[in-house]
């Protein structure tokens, strides 16, 4: 029968790619992977395949991916992870020479890491990769002539272990084909230039970036205390191991979820778990999560031994655009939100989008705000792209996804490269904030963060018109695209008093004087002090429901 030489199938994360490759080039012919040929076709990503039209039409696609390529392919094919799951498609492979790559739980999660594209295992990994197994190994092992497990073997020893198994003469190497290691796309880098006597850090965006870990952890460090919330215990203990794995003393301190984590007394705990594992100066944190979790690790990094390097793993849109770069790090106190903290720069941000799959689409709405913020104080193309499809920019498979994110990363890291410490053009960062810190204290602290920066951002755009700065069309502009995502707009009229008393402690208050960030014009943010009170009153009465 004529077709591919060797057909791969396996799960993700097994290295079909990494090994067809190699294999191509040891046979001397050439790779063809049918997730490509059906991207191409579609001419979009599979998770937006996924997203617009659903698994259905997607395995049509790859059904018709598969027909031509065993039609036509006389190389090394793989198939994508799911494609057994289609009766269709397992037709199709009878009489082929298909090896089921296969790997346990345990290699796994070690190579999923958080889950780049694989958003499902970022939670709970272990369970849904049994899960997942469960209901596809039996299909692997149906079309497969043999399986060849992939478990403590390097690629190169897969690849010799196939051609043992089906017998296959080795050809020259084609000419440009060789080994790459896992097939993955360059991160974007971001650089966050050093200031006020801080080290410069790079934040990268993009997928499966957890490799990147040891070389920013150094060769000095011994120990590394992995913080997460919660929510994500698996990821965070597969993380510890791994790292534990590469010769580190690695110990994973789980923090309550969200704003529960950001308390003296879990500061507390952190300190206490650190100095009974004998942190010293060289050893390094990570903090896993959210931007309550980020906030958390970064100020007992700060705290600890009065400072020790940390990296940062934002795992939300808010944590990657805005918490965990420019080296804000605290925790709240009763009196006020973030009133405890100091300015400590991580050593390094990685922003795997693909842990933004498993987040809540509450969570992710919330981040929404800080990128709509980056928009109106800076950068005003944001605006347009959430504009064009609102309803997209809701989710992580929206098709500017990638592009928002490292724009408001961009606004940031411009911002914080010149002025650390907040000593003049930081303080932009803080539109909408002012009202929403005191929302959130009032809450307290169970409001999402971005919800009440919505609502203060309204405030903002209203007291900016109100002092005759802002054009009407620019101060609309807020309400409209704020709640086009989802973002609450107003606010209960009667707790004015308390707002009011709540925005005294606000860092940007100086003595008595109440200050506030507003616009001047789209993307010319500018400093409004002590406002006449009637002018708050009146503009609270925009936003009081
Ligand atoms: N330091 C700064 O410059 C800065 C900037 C902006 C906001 N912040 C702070 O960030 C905090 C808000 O951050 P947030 O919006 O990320 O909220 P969060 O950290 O509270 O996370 C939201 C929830 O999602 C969970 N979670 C995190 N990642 C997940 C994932 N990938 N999948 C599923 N669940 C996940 C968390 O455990 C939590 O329950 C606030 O405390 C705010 O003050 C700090
Ligand atoms: O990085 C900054 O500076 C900001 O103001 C960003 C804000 O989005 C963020 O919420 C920050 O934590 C607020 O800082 P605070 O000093 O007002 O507590």
């Amino acid at each position: 029968m004529s077709g591919p030489l060797v057909v791969l199938v396996g799960p993700m994360g097994v290295g079909k790619s990494t090994v067809g490759e190699l294999l191509a080039a040891r046979l001397g012919t050439t790779y063809r992977d049918t997730d490509a040929d059906v991207v191409t076709e579609a001419g979009k990503p599979i998770a937006e395949i996924f997203y617009d039209e659903g698994e259905e039409h997607f395995r049509a696609l790859e059904r018709r991916a598969v027909t031509a390529a065993v039609a036509g392919h006389a190389g090394v094919l793989s198939l994508g992870g799911g494609a057994v799951l289609d009766g269709a498609t397992r037709e199709l492979l009878a009489g082929h020479p298909v090896v089921y790559l296969s790997m346990d739980v345990e290699e796994a999660v070690r190579r999923v890491g958080l889950g780049a594209a694989r958003p499902l295992l970022a939670v709970n990994p272990r369970r849904q990769w049994r899960e997942l197994m469960d209901a596809r190994r039996h299909l692997y092992e149906e079309v497969a002539r043999t399986v060849v497990a992939t478990d403590d073997r390097t690629p190169e020893e897969v690849a010799q272990a196939i051609i043992d198994a089906l017998e296959l003469p080795e050809g020259a190497a084609a000419p440009g084909v060789e080994s790459t290691g896992m097939t993955q796309q360059a991160p974007t880098r971001i650089q966050v230039a050093g200031s006020a006597g801080s080290d410069p850090y790079e934040v990268l965006v993009g997928h499966q970036l957890l490799g990147e870990l040891p070389q920013l952890i150094g060769d000095r460090a011994k120990r590394v205390a992995v913080l997460h919330p919660e929510a994500l215990a698996e990821t965070g203990e597969a993380v510890r191991q791994d790292l534990a794995d590469q010769g580190y003393e690695a110990i994973a301190i789980q923090l309550p979820n969200a704003e529960e984590a950001k308390t003296v007394e879990v500061a507390a705990y952190c300190w206490k778990a650190l100095g009974q594992t004998g942190f010293t100066r060289t050893d390094v944190i990570v903090g896993i999560g959210g931007g309550a979790t980020t906030d958390v690790a970064g100020f007992v990094a700060a705290s600890w031994l009065r400072g020790v390097r940390w990296i940062a793993v934002p795992t939300t849109v808010l944590g990657m655009v805005d918490a965990a770069v420019g080296g804000k790090t605290g925790i709240n106190t009763a009196e006020g939100k973030n009133l405890v903290g100091a300015f400590h720069p991580p050593a390094g941000v990685l922003c795997d989008l693909a842990a933004l799959e498993s987040l809540p689409v509450n969570d992710y709405v919330s981040g929404m705000a800080e990128i709509i913020k980056a928009g109106f104080i800076a950068d005003p193309v944001i605006l347009d792209l959430i504009e064009s499809d609102p309803e997209a920019a809701r989710t992580p498979a929206g098709p500017h996804t990638a592009e928002l994110i490292e724009r408001s990363i961009r606004v940031k890291a411009e911002v914080v490269s010149s002025d650390l410490k907040e000593s003049g053009l930081r303080e932009i960062l803080n539109y909408g904030h002012t009202l929403g810190h005191a929302i959130e204290k009032n809450e307290r602290y169970k409001w999402r963060h971005g919800a009440a920066v919505s609502i203060g951002m309204v405030f903002a755009a209203e007291l900016g018109r109100l002092a005759g700065r802002l054009d009407d069309a620019t101060a609309d502009r807020h309400r409209t695209i704020l709640q086009s995502v989802g973002l609450p707009l107003t606010y209960r009229g009667d707790q004015w008093p308390k707002l009011l008393e709540n925005m005294k402690v606000d860092k940007k208050s100086r003595g008595d004087l109440l200050r506030f960030i507003v616009l001047d014009a789209l993307g010319k943010p500018t400093v409004l002090e002590g406002p006449d009170p009637a002018v708050l009153l009146a503009a609270y009465g925009e936003v009081s429901a």
